[in-house]
C-alpha cells in the first residue's frame, strides 16, 4: 500500500524539478541543509577520534568532507590567486559575504591551520554547530560588542601562540546586494593586534545562478551537465606595509607607528574595501571578457 504512494511521490520530484525553479531552489536549499547535517554527524566522531575534542587541525577533516558537496548543487569554482595563500603563519583572511553557500568556496581553498569568526547563534545549529565548535570556530555575540572584542583579542593571541589563520567575514552579515556593506573593525583589530597580514578574498557575485529573493537557483548552463559556477577568488595579499602605503595614498590620517598605536584601525577598512572592490571588479571584467554571455552587472560598487 505504502509502496503505491512512494512511487507517485518520488516521480513528482522529478516533474516538479523540472516544471518549477521556485522548486528547485527549495529542494537544493534543503538537500544542502540536510546533506550538510548528515555530514557532519559523520565529522564529529572523526574528529573527536583525531584530536580528541576542538582543535583547527579537525578543519582538515571538515574541509574534506565539504567539498564535494559542489557536485550535488551543480556548482563549480575557478580559483585564482592561489599562491598568495602559500604563506607562512598566521595571518587573517577577510572575504565578502553573500550566503551559506560561501561556506562551499571557503572549503574548497581553506588554508591548514585556519578556522573561522562566527556569530554564536551557529553553535545551536545542531550537529553544524558541533563540528564547528570541534572546528575551533571562534564565536563572537555580535550583540555584545565588549564581549565580541575581548574575545576577538583573545584570539588575536592564540592566533600567535597556536600559528592559527583565521578567515573573518568583515561585512558581519550576509549581503546578496552585490555591493560591499561597510565593514566592521574587529578583523583589521586581529591583524593589527597579532601584527599579521591580511588577506583579501573575492567571491564573485552569485547573481548569475543564486537568488535568495526570487527564489532562484538554477543550473544556468546550457550544456546542462552542472552549472557554471564561476567563484573567482582574487586573492590578494597586503603586508601591514602595503596597507599604511595606501593609507597615505588615499590621503588618510597618518598610520599607526607601532602595535600600540595600530590598536586604532579605524582607517584601515576603508582602503581594504576599496582593494577588495577592484578585484572583485577586475576579475568580474575578466570573467565578462571570457564569458561574454555572463553578467557581470552585479560587480561590487565603486561608488563607496
Ligand atoms: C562536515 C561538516 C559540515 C558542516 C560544515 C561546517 C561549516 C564550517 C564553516 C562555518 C563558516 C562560518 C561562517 C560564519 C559567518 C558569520 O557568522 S558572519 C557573522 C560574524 N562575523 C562578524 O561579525 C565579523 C566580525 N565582527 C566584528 O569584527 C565586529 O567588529 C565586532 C567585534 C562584532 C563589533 O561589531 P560592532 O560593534 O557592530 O561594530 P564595529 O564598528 O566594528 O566596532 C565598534 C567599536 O569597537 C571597536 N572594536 C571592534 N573590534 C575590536 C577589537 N577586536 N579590539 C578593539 N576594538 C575593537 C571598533 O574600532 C569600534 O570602535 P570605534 O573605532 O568606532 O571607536
Ligand atoms: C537545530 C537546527 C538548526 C538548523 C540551522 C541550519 C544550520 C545550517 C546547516 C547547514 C548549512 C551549512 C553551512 C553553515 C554555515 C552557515 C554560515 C552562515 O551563513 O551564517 C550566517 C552568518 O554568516 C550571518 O548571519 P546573518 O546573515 O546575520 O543572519
Amino acid at each position: 500500500m505504502e509502496v503505491l504512494w512512494t512511487v507517485p511521490l518520488l516521480l513528482l520530484i522529478p516533474l516538479l524539478m523540472w516544471t518549477s525553479s521556485t522548486f528547485v531552489f527549495y529542494f537544493k536549499k534543503c538537500f544542502y541543509v540536510a546533506y550538510m547535517m548528515c555530514l557532519a554527524l559523520l565529522a564529529i566522531p572523526l574528529c573527536v577520534l583525531k584530536s580528541g575534542g576542538r582543535d583547527v587541525e579537525n578543519m582538515r577533516i571538515i574541509r574534506s568532507l565539504v567539498r564535494h558537496v559542489k557536485y550535488f548543487l551543480g556548482l563549480r569554482f575557478e580559483v585564482s590567486g592561489w599562491e598568495h595563500l602559500q604563506t607562512e603563519g598566521p595571518y587573517v583572511i577577510i572575504s565578502n559575504h553573500q550566503s551559506s553557500l560561501d561556506v562551499l568556496g571557503l572549503m574548497e581553498i581553506l588554508p591548514d591551520r585556519c578556522t573561522m569568526i562566527a556569530k554564536k547563534e551557529l553553535v545551536y545549529a545542531g550537529t553544524v554547530g558541533l563540528v564547528c565548535w570541534l572546528g575551533g570556530i571562534v564565536f563572537i555575540n555580535r550583540k555584545k560588542t565588549s564581549d565580541a572584542k575581548s574575545v576577538m583579542t583573545d584570539a588575536a593571541k592564540t592566533m600567535l601562540d597556536e600559528q592559527i589563520r583565521l578567515w573573518v567575514f568583515p561585512e558581519g552579515t550576509r549581503n546578496q546586494r552585490g555591493d560591499l556593506l561597510p565593514f566592521k573593525k574587529g578583523a583589521f583589530h586581529l591583524a593589527v593586534q597579532a601584527q599579521v597580514p591580511v588577506i583579501p578574498i573575492v567571491f564573485s557575485s552569485y547573481s548569475n545562478f543564486y537568488l535568495r529573493k526570487e527564489k532562484q537557483f538554477n543550473s544556468g548552463n546550457s550544456s546542462g551537465l552542472c552549472s557554471c559556477f564561476n567563484v573567482f577568488l582574487c586573492v590578494r595579499r597586503s603586508s601591514h606595509a602595503e596597507v599604511l602605503s595606501l593609507l597615505r595614498r588615499h590621503q588618510i590620517e597618518d598610520p599607526p607607528k607601532d602595535r600600540h598605536e595600530g590598536d586604532d584601525v579605524r582607517r584601515h577598512h576603508i582602503p581594504l574595501r576599496q582593494i577588495l572592490q577592484r578585484d572583485a571588479l577586475g576579475l568580474l571584467e575578466h570573467l565578462q571578457l571570457r564569458n561574454p554571455e555572463q553578467r557581470a552587472d552585479a560587480a561590487l560598487n565603486t561608488n563607496h
